[in-house]
């Protein structure tokens, strides 16, 4: 079994060390907590996505993705403002935005160009291992990031968790199993999102996320994740009381993204 994610988290642990070799911790630390233009530009992530759901629509984290190890390039046309503005036209709750370069060609600069470009919340989607990155994820004006419970030990989950929250960020936390249920639901974080893609073989399933709900207390927004591609799949989980969901390559193959949001949401 080829596992990418541990490929994956190598290379994050060297782009770290170098992105700290050009800018270290503490400057970056001292700048975004001084930054209170910054702080006051926050948009509420989880506040969006449960007013969606409160009136009664599905609450859609849209992505903005160019490509991705399992599938290659998904969108080479890939103009990040526009598919933000489409989405955002079409009832987006949030935007998700790849910022990993080496494995899923996203940038840094996108997630600014996506978020300038539109009023929705965004979320720093990236493997996220170290302080340095959420301090980063907020620089570069995240309202949120995504933490892996694969990726993770629980002290440091917490730590990330902790910091992201006192930086006004909301945090999903992301789980595949029950093992890693158990984890997430020492968080504080109401916001669980059910990978229904296994990130060690990528294979998909929706059985993930519906196995998964009869252990989650009701409390928790859960966000179903990755392989929804139909207004079926959309069904199955609405049936299931499954209101989020984050969903990348069905809209990113479509030639206007947000049009292909309304129709698989309609
Ligand atoms: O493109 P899809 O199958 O709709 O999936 C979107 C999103 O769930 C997926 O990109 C994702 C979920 N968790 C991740 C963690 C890292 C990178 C990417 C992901």
């Amino acid at each position: 079994m080829s596992d990418i994610l541990n490929k994956i988290l190598d290379v994050k642990a060297e782009e770290i060390r170098a992105a700290k070799k050009q800018r270290d911790f503490a400057s970056l630390r001292r700048d975004v907590e001084s930054d209170s233009e910054l702080r006051s530009e926050l948009r509420s992530f989880e506040g969006s996505l449960r007013d969606k759901i409160a009136a009664g629509h599905a609450g859609v984290i849209a992505e903005v993705k160019k490509a991705s190890p399992s599938k290659g390039v998904i969108r080479p046309d890939f103009r990040p403002a526009d598919i933000a503005v489409s989405y955002a036209q079409h009832g987006a709750a949030c935007l998700s935005v790849l910022t990993d370069e080496q494995f899923f060609q996203g940038a840094p600069e996108y997630l600014r160009q996506a978020r300038a470009a539109c009023a929705l919340p965004v979320i720093r989607k990236d493997f996220m291992v170290d302080l340095y990155q959420v301090y980063q994820a907020r620089s570069w004006g995240a309202d949120a990031i995504l933490l892996i419970v694969a990726a993770l030990d629980h002290g440091l989950m917490a730590e990330l968790e902790a910091c992201a929250h006192e930086l006004g960020m909301s945090v999903l936390v992301e789980v595949h199993d029950a093992a890693e249920l158990d984890a997430a639901l020492k968080l504080k974080t109401r916001l669980l999102g059910i990978n229904n893609r296994n990130l060690r073989t990528f294979e998909t399933t929706l059985d993930t996320t519906l196995g998964l709900l009869p252990r989650i207390p009701p409390e928790k927004l859960v966000v179903t994740e990755s392989a929804i591609a139909t207004p079926d799949d959309v069904k199955r989980m609405r049936d299931a009381d499954v209101h989020a969901f984050l969903v990348g390559e069905a809209f990113m193959r479509a030639p206007e993204p947000g049009v292909e949001l309304a129709r698989l949401f309609a």
